[in-house]
């Protein structure tokens, strides 16, 4: 799990533990095994650590439920012997250096990373904290300005930044590794103590209060109703004391974060949103065992709320796109619609003017489908009405190439019903987006009765291709998403009738964590 090798003098730690380098139990005890070896080998002058194909993406996240992430050597062991070693350690970096990977990185004397690797502290979004160490050691590297940016963020940044905050001590095009060995030789035997992070002062101290009081704020409004993002602040600012006494800060921070319900929660969520894409079916095929078809160009039926979101959801992945209405007044508000929203994301400065000209350069539009005999892919999401859906396919399976899929954004309806209308149900899918659908990342892929393997492999793939998170799910009314928002809508309208007000309601689940209550969403809708 960690290849030991030594190349002229230079002890290179590579930890090679797939698919992300997690520092999982055994990886610990044979990184400490490693850091021994080098530091009682006369003829070692430096030490390099490294990661086969990536750094180190973190601790491994199943230890916080089996409870081993506590085991003898902890990282917090591990930080604190890189840091204190005699001879010099310096990390390589590559792929990505996140979370414990990262407070391992920061307790190395020296940095050296490819030009492309990712730096951060994504703990937050897991509902934990940097605990290693991280809360203390990164504010000294950075300043408070910066650790209170972030790792309550959880955000990752590239080299180039990780340079200018001073993370980083050099970034290259080449080899990180070979790079990183030829700077060990050159500093072996250097007085090492002003490369101890630990022992260094925090730069943005004088600031401390109004800092704090702008990150609070900053997390009530971009985490609202998680609370580690709070637990990561009051750490950070412990790093204002001297770092013993800090240490014991992150470590009481960190215990009510690591025995809360919410770390369970994220955690779970964590795993689930990685397991959802895999799919299985009663039949035996899999997705190990069924490629999927990719999708070169779509067209989309219906240009309502949702037929312009899921056009969107498909431009923004490159997929060119034909939007298809019933007469040209409906077609022109969702076009203006489509082009209203892309021109509030060059305003809001989250794409360029150019990148927007190039998105739309790949939208086409029609009425009527007549044109549709070269796609392979069609959605529908003309109203929630089945004779009307029904008619649409059976035009659908006369016009377009026999390979083509025709999937329905039907909420509720019978997908083997809407597949009767074809002479192809096997190519017939439910592809259930949630409002706004440029923006929900869940899409239920309703597999019919008849609907192929070939065709929930490339519904599949086409979910993460458009960066959905998507999820298999049977065919009945209102799926899965609808069934469970079915009792949330119920318990909302009960509030009502108990003399509540819509944004009352509204506050208290916004309040709670969700992002829009459920009256609002039911606006958008
Ligand atoms: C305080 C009280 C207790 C006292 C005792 C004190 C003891 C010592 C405390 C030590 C505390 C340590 C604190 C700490 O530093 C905590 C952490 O480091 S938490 C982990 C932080 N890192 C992350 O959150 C990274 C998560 N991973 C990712 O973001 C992505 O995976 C990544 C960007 C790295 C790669 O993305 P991508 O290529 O898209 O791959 P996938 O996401 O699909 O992942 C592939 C595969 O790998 C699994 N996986 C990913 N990361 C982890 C992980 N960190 N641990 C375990 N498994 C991981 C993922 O689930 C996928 O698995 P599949 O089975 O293939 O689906
Ligand atoms: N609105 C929502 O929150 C969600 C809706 N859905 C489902 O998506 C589908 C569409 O819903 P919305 O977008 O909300 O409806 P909408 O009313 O906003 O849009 C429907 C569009 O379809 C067009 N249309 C009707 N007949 C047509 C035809 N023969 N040819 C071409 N276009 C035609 C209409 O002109 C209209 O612009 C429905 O089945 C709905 O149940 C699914 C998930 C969420």
């Amino acid at each position: 799990m960690v290849d030991y090798i030594t190349r002229d003098g230079v002890a290179l730690l590579q930890v090679n533990n797939p698919p992300v380098n997690a520092l999982s139990h055994n990886v610990r005890a044979e990184i400490k095994n490693g850091l021994d070896e080098a530091g009682q080998d006369k003829q070692i002058k430096a030490i390099v650590i490294s990661g086969k194909r990536s750094f180190i993406a973190g601790a491994d996240i199943t230890e916080f439920k089996s409870g081993s992430y506590s085991e003898w050597p902890t990282i917090i062991d591990l930080c604190d012997l890189i840091e204190s070693s005699g001879k010099p350690v310096v990390a390589a970096i590559k792929g990505f250096a996140l979370g414990g990977g990262h407070e391992i990185a920061i307790s190395c004397h020296y940095r050296i990373a490819h030009e492309k690797s990712k730096f951060g502290f994504p703990e937050v979004d897991i509902g934990i904290l940097p605990a290693a160490g991280g809360t203390q050691r990164f504010p000294r590297l950075v300043g408070l300005e910066a650790a209170l940016d972030l790792i309550p963020s959880g955000r990752h940044i590239g080299a180039a930044q990780a340079f200018k905050l001073g993370i980083v001590d050099k970034v290259v095009r080449g080899d990180a590794v070979e790079e990183a060995v030829k700077f060990a030789k050159s500093i072996a035997g250097e007085p090492l103590v002003d490369r101890r992070t630990s022992q260094r002062p925090v730069m943005g101290a004088e600031n401390a209060v109004s800092l704090r009081d702008a990150a609070v704020k900053l997390a009530m409004k971009k985490k609202k109703g998680m609370i580690a993002p709070i637990h990561c602040i009051k750490a950070v600012m412990g790093s204002l004391l001297p770092f013993e006494q800090g240490m014991e800060i992150e470590a009481s921070e960190g215990f009510m974060l690591f025995t809360s319900g919410q770390m369970g929660a994220l955690q779970y969520a964590f795993f689930a949103q990685r397991a959802a894409p895999k799919w299985s079916l009663p039949c035996g095929a899999s997705f190990k065992t069924v490629k999927g078809r990719p999708i070169r160009n779509a067209a989309v039926i219906g240009a309502g709320t949702m037929g312009t979101g899921i056009a969107m959801a498909m431009l923004n992945a490159g997929i060119p796109v034909t939007l298809v209405e019933q007469d040209r007044k409906f077609l022109d508000k969702g076009v203006s619609l489509l082009k209203l929203l892309y021109a509030g994301s060059v305003s809001l400065r989250k794409i360029t003017q150019d990148q927007c000209d190039a998105i739309l350069s790949k939208l086409n539009t029609a009425v009527g489908y007549k044109s549709l005999t070269n796609v392979d892919l069609v959605i529908e999401a003309v109203y929630e009405n089945m004779a009307l859906k029904k008619q649409i396919f059976a035009e659908l399976d006369r016009i377009c190439p026999p390979e083509t899929f025709l999937w329905t954004n039907t909420s509720a309806l019978d997908i083997d019903e809407i597949a009767s209308a074809t002479r192809r149900p096997d190519k017939v899918l439910g592809t259930h987006f949630f409002v706004p659908a440029y923006h929900m990342k869940l899409l239920e892929n309703v597999r019919g009765k008849l609907t192929s393997a070939e065709t929930v492999a490339s519904a599949q793939m086409f979910g993460t291709r458009i960066g959905k998170i998507p999820v298999v799910v049977g065919n009945c009314h209102g799926f899965v998403g609808n069934r469970m928002l079915h009792k949330y809508a119920h318990e909302s309208d009960f509030l009502i009738e108990e003399g509540c007000w819509p944004e009352d309601v509204d506050m208290v689940a916004e309040n709670f964590g969700l992002p829009l209550g459920p009256f609002k969403v039911r606006d958008l809708s």
